[in-house]
């Protein structure tokens, strides 16, 4: 203005200015400046600082102070905007004239600046501090700033909403946020005790106090693991003080709704628990001694006949078999070995009468077959295939941190901070698996701030571990919120997020890994994760590889029973050759029998003929019930043997039956635990509903001591198939992908699984695991899985030649057999 008004060229528009603004054209040139640089600034770092409503807030702002100036000092220094602004004024006493413009400046003040009562007392406090005089400890002038322990440490009971002292604290909790004292926090420095590099405190009080509440947006940069100046502008938070401001009090007085909320969580736990005392319950003696009926007390029933169905014959025979289901009588009847047929009557649905009725049947000729079965000393003549049966993977990519995936991490990054969620994604927390990648996002926060004594910056304040001290967290909910926005910017096909992962200190984001590739059985068996489950428990089972490409196996023995559903085509049936396979690679049928139900005819068929198969693969519907309560039978005569040799489980069993054997004592016969594998459940219960989930949820309760074990599939999530008895009694849970979030739910009690790939990716539930764990499934052709079989089956005739059958006989039959004649190749085995 002042060059203006002396040119003599623009002299005339200077005087103008000065004419129709008065002082105000001064204040304006001068912001109209710091404008043009401040949005130079902004291109350059390609940031916004300035807000278009901050700017016309100011303007207006101008206005009243102009118009407030020229009510108090006239027209002498106003210009003529002020004596036309000040019109509708005259005429009014002078005081309404300046309480309304000024009460008008504080208005435009506070919307301008977006000022709150979090401000207001920031303000006070400030004051406060500057007028007291604070001392410095003499301690804390050698203390480093930073490394004294965080005060946010072991604070969250001060804010239990279930404590009355907490009830002051939260009214009084912008006293502690500024470091006041009488609340007793852990003495760790706050702002205003932070030694400043002048080692004046005031002076550093007033500039740390300056710098976290701006009057515009501002960056904060602090060093959170980035090294280089390069990584700066990714690690940069722009904050807005009133987005804090809110944050604050919604994480502090409004999260009753989110259920990771730490206090909601542990009111779930708590309510539980059964609360008061409560009555013993008197003991039923009728239960008890249906319960104990059959057991010790009483004299086993061994004289009955044999038989428990007429269209499944319990056979025993001279072999190694304690006992042997064939389901293809006519068939039977032409083999070796002596067969007992007697039609029973109808049998009930009720379990407890189908025990009773199987319990009847089991009679001295399984006593008998018992006795003759497999005695221990003479060794197995068995032998297991070996890994070149099973195809070799292609040789392994190695899965390396690509550039693809570090600007994937970088994106989940700065979508995040778009939405204002502080978080991070480290390098560390990427895994890479077979068919997805996992990104661990970290929930970070606002960090507390102080001044760096030697660069001057402000820098995050750490803790004496080195981490640093936030003064507010991200709420895990919020980043769980944009899982959409996320898959958006990922376009992903499909993501899934975890959260928070199991152990881990992240929300999990799983997105399909473009170079996926297959996951062998060979590979997952060759493992020594495997190798050294296998030598545990013979029911081993490879389930294939983790999302960080490690592999995972399981325990049949363990699981006791395994439950798999899933869409069709998801992978449920390659995931039963899988654990068929794994069982074939290591037991022989002397230490695991196989009982197969597949009414889809075609999955399991060829494993038709194999040693390991109590009974041809069952694909007549009508059959399977008789071939369960044959299995319910067998368990319990396992129970009463049990019982008079006064051991508890089959592991009890082998223990007293190797010592009886160092003593020489061959009494005790070998029991090979049992696996029945079902492969559509939903077929067996739509045709016998009742009798079915009876019969499975029977063997399901008891079988697990005695060495029976289910495996059970169906791709009819829905609760008529897998019903809740069903589902009480397997707890073990395998999901492929499912249409539905509530198919998901059905499986495993959460969703998940709806997000799945399908082609053997699913969601693996142990027993005594709270949440899933997301695997891809070891894959198995067909061809794999016909070799295997053949290999068995090629054995038989060895086998039954060195049990000393006649050869002659042996080698009229027939190697490899269909469902209808294949008893006779397990038969054959037995002689
Ligand atoms: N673990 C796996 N790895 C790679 N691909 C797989 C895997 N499991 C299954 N697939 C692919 O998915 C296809 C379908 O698998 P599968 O036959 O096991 O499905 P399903 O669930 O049994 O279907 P349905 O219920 O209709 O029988 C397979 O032919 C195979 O190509």
């Amino acid at each position: 203005m002042t060059i203006l008004s002396a040119a003599p060229i623009w002299g005339n528009i200077g005087k103008f200015f000065l004419v129709f603004l008065g002082w105000s054209a001064y204040v304006l040139a001068f912001g109209f400046v710091m404008f043009a640089v401040t949005r130079l600034y902004e291109s350059l770092r390609n940031e916004q600082l300035i807000r278009n409503s901050m700017v016309f807030g100011l303007i207006v702002l101008c206005l009243l102070v102009l118009l407030e100036s020229r009510l108090i000092m006239g027209p002498l220094t106003a210009g003529a905007l002020a004596d036309i602004l000040a019109m509708p004024f005259q005429g009014w006493p002078p005081a309404v004239g300046h309480v309304l413009v000024i009460g008008l400046i504080l208005v435009v003040t506070i919307f301008t600046f977006r000022i709150t009562f979090a401000h207001v007392l920031m303000v006070y406090h400030f004051i406060e501090r500057i007028i007291g005089d604070v001392p410095r400890d003499a301690e804390e002038d050698e203390e480093e700033p930073g490394v004294a322990p965080s005060r946010f440490l072991g604070q969250r009971p001060q804010f239990s909403r279930y404590s009355a002292a907490s009830r002051a604290a939260l009214d009084d909790f912008e006293d502690i946020d500024a470091g006041d004292e009488q609340l007793e926090l852990p003495s760790t420095p706050s702002r205003r005790q932070l030694p400043s590099r002048s080692g004046k405190p005031a002076a550093a009080a007033a500039r740390v106090a300056r710098q976290p509440e701006p009057l515009v947006d501002e960056e904060i940069y602090y060093d959170d693991g980035f090294n280089s100046y390069d990584d700066y502008s990714d690690k940069t938070i722009a904050i807005e003080p009133e987005e804090y401001a809110y944050d604050e009090e919604e994480s502090y007085y409004f999260d009753d709704e989110d259920p990771l909320n730490d206090i909601n969580l542990h009111k779930q736990q708590i309510s539980m628990v059964p609360r008061g005392v409560h009555d013993p319950q008197p003991l039923d003696i009728t239960d008890h001694t249906g319960a104990t009926r059959g057991a010790r007390q009483q004299p086993l029933s061994f004289d009955d006949p044999t038989v428990i169905d007429d269209d499944i014959v319990l056979k025993s025979s001279p072999g190694n078999e304690p006992l042997l289901l064939d389901s293809n009588p006519r068939a039977a009847a032409s083999k070796p070995g002596r067969q007992i047929r007697q039609a029973t009557p109808d049998v009930p649905n009720s379990p407890v009468q189908v025990q009773r009725q199987a319990t009847a049947a089991v009679s001295k000729k399984v006593a008998d077959a018992v006795a003759n079965a497999n005695t221990p000393h003479i060794k197995s003549s068995w032998q297991l295939p070996k890994l070149d049966v099973l195809q070799a993977p292609d040789s392994i990519k190695q899965q390396i941190f690509s550039e693809d995936t570090a600007a994937l991490a970088k994106l989940i990054q700065d979508t995040l901070r778009s939405f204002r969620v502080e978080a991070e994604v480290r390098e560390e927390d990427i895994s890479i698996g077979p068919t997805i990648i996992r990104f661990g996002i970290r929930p970070t926060g606002r960090p507390q701030m102080v001044v760096d004594e030697k660069s001057g910056k402000m820098v995050p304040v750490r803790d004496a571990s080195g981490q640093i001290v936030y003064e507010t967290r991200t709420r895990v909910s919020r980043i769980m919120a944009l899982q959409n926005d996320l898959a958006l910017v990922m376009e992903a096909k499909t993501i899934r997020m975890e959260a928070p992962v199991p152990g881990r200190p992240y929300v999990g984001v799983e997105i399909p890994n473009k170079n996926s590739r297959l996951v062998m059985l060979r590979e997952v068996l060759e493992s020594k994760e495997f190798q050294a489950a296998k030598v545990k428990s013979k029911l081993s089972i490879g389930l294939g590889k983790d999302v960080a490409g490690l592999v995972r196996v399981g325990d049949l023995a363990k699981m006791p029973h395994l439950l798999i559903a899933g869409a069709t085509g998801a992978g449920k049936s390659v995931m039963i050759n899988a654990i068929i396979a794994s069982i074939l690679m290591q037991s022989t049928p002397d230490d695991v029998r196989l009982l197969m139900v597949d009414p889809k005819m075609v999955e399991l068929n060829m494993y038709n003929g194999i040693p390991h198969l109590l009974s041809p693969v069952v694909v007549e519907v009508e059959k399977v019930v008789s071939l369960l309560k044959n299995a319910i039978a067998e368990m319990e005569r396992r129970y009463r043997l049990f019982s008079q040799l006064g051991v508890r489980n089959l592991e009890g069993y082998r223990k007293l039956r190797s010592q009886k054997l160092t003593q020489g004592d061959t009494t005790l016969n070998n029991l090979p635990a049992i696996v029945i594998i079902i492969d559509e459940l939903a077929d067996l219960m739509m045709a016998a509903p009742e009798e079915v989930e009876g019969m499975i949820c029977r063997l399901a309760q008891l079988a697990r001591a005695t060495g029976i074990h289910l495996v059970v599939a169906t791709q009819r999530p829905s609760v008529d198939v897998i019903t809740g008895l069903i589902k009480a009694n397997i707890p073990t849970r395998i999901s492929f992908m499912v249409s539905s979030a509530v198919d998901s739910r059905t499986i495993i009690d959460m969703g998940g699984a709806e997000r799945l790939l399908g082609r053997g990716d699913m969601l693996y539930l142990p027993a005594d695991a709270g949440r899933p764990e997301r695997i891809q499934g070891a894959f198995l052709s067909d061809d794999e899985a016909q070799r295997l079989a053949e290999f068995w089956r090629q054995q038989i005739v060895q086998h039954a030649l060195a049990l000393g059958a006649d050869p002659r006989a042996v080698q009229e039959q027939p190697r490899s057999s269909p469902a209808g004649s294949c008893a006779s190749s397990t038969a054959m085995n037995l002689n």
